[in-house]
């Protein structure tokens, strides 16, 4: 009944007049300011997103939509349109309201706009807002990082191109990271396994603790053992469990100190930078020619030459180039990051490298141990120790140590015959028995060795004793002779 405009002022008035007497005050996100998305939309969503489904009974419904974004393996739940949620800050209560209201009909933009206008209201009781609303938005800013790293998946930052640019100014180029290895899945030790992930949790929850201690907020993790016993998987394992992302350095393509740094400083915040086969993953060849006779190279390896040309840091990558790389003023210009450096051999390593502070950490990935064993059963056969006969389970128990089988062979039996369990078992007590004889006559044959040439020294020296024996027998017998003569 009432015309446009004099409803338009009708309700302005209204407004005004309910402004002026109510004890709340409102504040209204939109998802598009002019033609920019808002930020802290996206943000309040997702903080609410975590919010609502914990508690789903302080919405005004009990209907909550579900959104799952492309590339994204997490589901995130959010208000309904027009849904109100109650959330509770430093014992101050809010309420949120998703409002929805279609879109005028739009004349020109320079980009095309939503059908619906989207917008969350926040209420905040007049007297709480001066020392209510800015923690708490800086808190919802906070935990919606928290979980959009959750929801994404990881990358796998690789530096293919050396330590030179791309058109962005990237040296890194990234990959989703899907790698589904896991601490569940990761055969080892239990005891071990569990010292790791505590020490992981505690690394990841210890910022207060690293600025309190002055230690920049970095861990090393030394991994070492025989091929195939699960340090690249442990390294992925770590990822997932810590929700980082991984920088795979290739440390062969890099030319100099200065480029090393230069990675390091692209490199994000919560993230594993990995240098695998920390011994060998320089090519020696290559580097003698363009080191000018530098026998080991980067000279990371033991009582090898620190060879830095030109004195700067400039010429090609030295031990103290990765040493200051791990723990020198540089590896601090980031926080929260894990060196993860792997090798077969860890005598061959430089003490420096490995000292605490570089390498905080030493993991040794031994041979498949029996407590492994049971892990790998329940991963690839789905059994329990309790499933399995206990007569077989006695064997394997028997043979495992001795047949020093990695990890990585014993899944191999195990995929093979993954269908048949009882095959699974027979083919893997077999394959452990085998492995174990030939491991025992091979140190049997060498102990028989050692045993013979113990033998041929004592019998040598016990030879070279009676020659002497004899010389000096002769010689005591000229002398007394001589003595005697000259006596
Ligand atoms: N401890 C383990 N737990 C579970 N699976 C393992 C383990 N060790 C090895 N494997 C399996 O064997 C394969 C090889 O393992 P991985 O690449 O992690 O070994 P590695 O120690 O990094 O070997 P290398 O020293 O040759 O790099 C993986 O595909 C993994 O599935
Ligand atoms: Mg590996």
């Amino acid at each position: 009944v009432f015309p446009p405009e004099l409803l338009f002022a009708f309700t302005k008035l209204f407004h005004h007049f309910f402004t002026c007497f109510s004890s709340y005050c409102y504040f209204d996100i939109t998802e598009i300011e002019g033609v920019n998305t808002n930020e802290l939309y996206n943000a309040v969503q997702l903080y609410l997103s975590a919010t609502a489904v914990s508690s789903c009974s302080a919405t005004s419904s009990n209907r909550l939509s579900l959104t799952r974004s492309l590339n994204s393996s997490a589901i995130t739940f959010g208000l309904c349109h027009n849904d109100r949620l109650t959330d509770e800050f430093n014992g101050v209560t809010v309420v949120w309201e998703h409002i929805v209201t279609p879109r005028q009909s739009q004349t020109f933009s320079w980009r095309q706009l939503p059908e619906e206008k989207r917008g969350f209201t926040l209420r905040i009781n007049k007297r709480d807002k001066p020392y209510v609303l800015e923690p708490y938005l800086d808190f919802i800013n906070l935990k919606a990082n928290e979980i959009r790293r959750r929801n994404e998946d990881r990358l796998l930052h690789t530096n293919s191109r050396g330590g030179s640019l791309d058109s962005r100014g990237q040296p890194w180029e990234s990959v989703p990271f899907k790698h589904p290895s896991t601490f569940d899945t990761l055969a080892m030790d239990p005891v071990k396994k569990a010292e790791i992930m505590t020490d992981l949790r505690d690394f990841a929850d210890g910022q207060a603790f690293y600025t309190r201690t002055g230690r920049a907020w970095k861990r090393g993790y030394l991994l070492y053992g025989p091929p195939g016993t699960g340090k690249s998987s442990m390294i992925a394992a770590m990822a997932n469990f810590l929700g980082y992302d991984i920088y795979d350095l290739e440390l062969t393509e890099v030319q100099t100190n200065l480029e090393l740094r230069k990675l390091l400083m692209k490199t994000s915040s919560k993230s594993i930078i990995v240098i695998e086969d920390i011994d060998c993953s320089i090519n020696l060849t290559n580097r003698k020619e363009s080191n000018g006779g530098d026998r080991c190279g980067f000279g990371l390896l033991d009582g090898a030459p620190d060879v830095e040309s030109g004195g700067n840091g400039n010429g090609s990558i030295t031990l103290s180039g990765l040493l200051n790389f791990t723990d020198g003023l540089w590896s601090c210009c980031g926080s929260e990051r894990i060196f993860v450096f792997t090798t077969n051999h860890i005598e061959k390593l430089d003490p420096a490298l490995l000292r605490s502070g570089r390498m905080d950490m030493h993991v040794f990935m031994s041979y498949c141990s029996f407590p492994s064993l049971k892990i790998l059963l329940k991963t690839y056969l789905g059994c329990t120790a309790d499933d399995v006969e206990a007569e077989v389970l006695r064997r394997l128990d028997e043979v495992i140590d001795a047949a020093e089988m990695t990890p990585a062979d014993v899944s191999e039996v195990l995929i093979k015959n993954r269908r048949d369990k009882d095959k699974a078992l027979r083919e893997l007590v077999e394959a452990l028995s085998v492995r174990a004889e030939k491991n025992r006559s091979e140190l049997r044959r060498r102990e028989e060795e050692e045993m013979v040439a113990e033998e041929e020294k004592r019998e040598v020296e016990s030879r070279r004793g009676c020659d002497e024996a004899d010389d000096g027998g002769c010689v005591a017998e000229e002398t007394w002779n001589g003595n005697k003569n000259i006596k």
